[in-house]
């Protein structure tokens, strides 16, 4: 069997349902936007700051790892600033290989200048659709609005999305520190969402295990689950290789509940203890409905690319696995239905036979 390139990788069409724009900033990009505004950051250029974001976030603990986010979000506080990280992000994107994107952060976060939450989205959404101009349209990319899990604006960041559904935005998210912080805390703000037929994912089973699933789920009705790494929880393999479910984690997959993966940010947090070891080789191989995800860039120093390519290096996948992973990703995203059959179809597929005949 050939082992996939890198290159052969980049080539691949992605779909990437989980990322952070103010965990995804390029190191130069955050140096020039702290001088423009006097912002004082950890290392002065370019690359020895990109170090650092790495080294920081790399601690073993999530919260120690959202504490880098001080510096990114801090220079993002006015609209030509949202608009130049967005637009770059989208850029990246596209030279990853990424044909469809779900790109999320917190408008609550971005206000501390003066720009009103509106603004804030109105700003992102021109970086934006700047980049899928530039880039002739080869990527479709959405919003997903963020609250933070510790604040208590989540029914504001609701009402924010469905104002901007038919805008860019596609749906809602919680993120932030976990454990001490359960999804039921903003039962409101989901219950709302579904009286008005939206969708959301929820940060769940990354820093605290299967009771934040089954809440997110349960008591929440997620769509989608940001992580649920630890749904392996709830799954014993006995030393002859049989796999016994339990109850949720049955449900889980019964349903087809998508799992938001990301990798290498799991073995930054300590949700695994490294990507050979990762849940992910299980849970694919149990066909729970995988997808692969970047979740930071900049944190995580990596890319669809690169997510990638780690799992072909740790459990040997092949171009069929990489397509499995971006047709469960497209099918799992929160875009009218014609719209996930159309790229599945022209773009996915055909992206893919293509590669897969020049592979021989
Ligand atoms: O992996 C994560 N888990 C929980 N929260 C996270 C993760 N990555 C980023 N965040 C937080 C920090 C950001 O400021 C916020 C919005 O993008 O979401
Ligand atoms: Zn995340």
């Amino acid at each position: 069997m050939n082992t996939l390139t890198r290159d052969d990788v980049r080539r691949a069409p992605k779909v990437l349902l989980h990322d952070h724009l103010d965990g995804g900033l390029r190191p130069q990009t955050i140096v020039e936007l702290a001088a423009e505004i006097g912002h004082e950051l950890p290392a002065a250029d370019a690359e020895s700051l990109g170090r650092w974001f790495v080294e920081s976030a790399d601690s073993g603990s999530l919260v120690r790892y959202l504490e880098t986010f001080d510096h990114t979000v801090a220079v993002m506080q006015t609209a030509p600033a949202l608009t130049r990280v967005a637009r770059e992000c989208v850029e990246d994107m596209v030279a990853d290989g990424v044909v469809y994107a779900e790109v999320r952060y917190a408008p609550e976060q971005h206000v501390e200048e003066g720009l009103s939450l509106d603004e804030v989205v109105a700003a992102v959404q021109e970086g934006f659709d700047q980049g899928v101009a530039a880039s002739g349209g080869r990527v479709v990319v959405r919003q997903l609005l963020t609250a933070m899990r510790h604040q208590a604006r989540s029914m504001e960041i609701a009402e924010l999305a469905i104002a901007w559904r038919d805008r860019g935005v596609a749906g809602f998210d919680i993120a932030g520190a976990e454990d001490g912080f359960p999804p039921t805390r903003h039962l409101d703000a989901f219950e709302y969402l579904q009286r008005e037929n939206s969708h959301f994912t929820i940060h769940a089973g990354e820093a605290f295990g299967l009771p934040s699933i089954w809440q997110a789920i349960q008591w929440c009705g997620a769509d989608r689950l940001g992580h649920g790494v630890r749904i392996v929880d709830d799954i014993t393999v006995a030393d002859d290789g049989s796999v016994e479910l339990g109850r949720l984690a049955a449900y889980v997959r019964d349903s087809r509940i998508p799992l938001e993966m990301c990798p290498r940010s799991n073995v930054q947090t300590g949700a695994a203890a490294s990507i050979a070891e990762h849940p992910i080789g299980l849970l694919t191989r149990l066909r729970f409905r995988v997808t692969v995800n970047t979740d930071n860039r900049l944190m995580s120093q990596t890319s669809m690319t690169e997510e990638m390519t780690g799992l072909v290096e740790a459990f040997g996948y092949g171009l069929e696995d990489l397509r499995w992973f971006t047709i469960n990703a497209m099918k799992s995203a929160f875009l009218p239905f014609d719209e996930r059959l159309a790229i599945i179809d022209d773009v996915i597929k055909p992206g893919y036979a293509e590669l897969i005949s020049a592979a021989g």
